[in-house]
C-alpha cells in the first residue's frame, strides 16, 4: 500500500466502482460522506451520477465551501461524467453553475437522445494506445480556457482536459479495466504531495 489516500464524493452515483480501482492500484480509498473526511484525503473523485441531484446534496451537507477550500491548496481533484458538470465554470444554455473551478463551458447530455451511451475507442495525450471509453449521456467540453490541456475528443469534442490539478473526462474510467486516467490521476496526486510536503 502507497501513503496516499484518494477519496471518492460518497453523495450520490458511482461510488463503489472507482472506490475498486483506486483499491486495485493498491490505493487506500475512503468514500466521503462528510466535509470533515476531505482533510484525510490527498486526492478527490467526483463520480458519475446525476450532477444537479449532487450539488443539491453538496448543499444539503455542507461540502460548498470545503471542495472550493479543498481546490484552493492544489489538492486534485478528477470529475467523471456528472463531476465534470459540477468542475465547470459555466453551463451551456443555463445560468446554473456549480463548483465553478475549471476553465470550461461543459454541453449537458450532449451527444443526444440517439447516442445516450456509446463507446469509443479514443486517442489520448500522453497514452501510447487507444483508450475504450465508456460514456452514459454524457457532456462534453465547448471551450476551454488557455490553462487547459485538451486530452481527448470524440467526433471533434472535448471529452478529457485537465488544467493543473485538475482532471476531467466526460465518460466513465472506472467501468472499464484500463485504469490508465486514474493512474495519471494518482501521478498527479503524488506531485502536489510532494509540494505539499516541500512547503511545510
Ligand atoms: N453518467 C453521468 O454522469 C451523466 C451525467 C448527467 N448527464 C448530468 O449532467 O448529471
Amino acid at each position: 500500500m502507497s501513503d496516499l489516500t484518494i477519496g471518492v464524493l460518497g453523495l450520490q452515483g458511482a461510488v463503489e466502482e472507482h472506490v475498486k480501482q483506486v483499491e486495485s492500484l493498491g490505493i487506500h480509498a475512503i468514500i466521503v460522506k462528510r466535509p470533515s473526511q476531505l482533510n484525510e484525503i490527498d486526492g478527490l473523485i467526483f463520480p458519475g451520477g446525476e450532477s444537479t441531484t449532487m450539488r443539491k446534496l453538496i448543499n444539503q451537507y455542507g461540502f460548498f465551501e470545503p471542495l472550493i477550500q479543498f481546490s484552493k491548496e492544489q489538492k486534485p481533484i478528477f470529475g467523471t461524467c456528472a463531476g465534470m458538470v459540477l468542475l465547470a465554470k459555466e453551463l451551456e444554455g443555463s445560468e446554473v453553475v456549480h463548483l465553478g473551478l475549471m476553465d470550461i463551458v461543459v454541453k449537458r447530455n450532449a451527444f443526444g437522445r440517439q447516442r445516450e451511451s456509446f463507446e469509443a475507442d479514443l486517442e489520448v495525450a500522453g497514452f501510447d494506445s487507444p483508450f475504450h471509453a465508456v460514456f452514459i449521456r454524457a457532456p462534453y467540453i465547448k471551450k476551454v480556457g488557455g490553462g487547459v490541456e485538451v486530452l481527448a475528443e470524440v467526433d471533434g469534442h472535448i471529452v478529457a482536459a485537465r488544467q493543473g490539478h485538475l482532471l476531467t473526462t466526460a465518460f466513465h474510467p472506472e467501468l472499464t479495466e484500463d485504469s490508465r486516467f486514474l493512474e495519471l490521476f494518482v501521478e498527479m496526486v503524488k506531485e502536489s504531495k510532494t509540494k505539499t510536503f516541500q512547503k511545510a
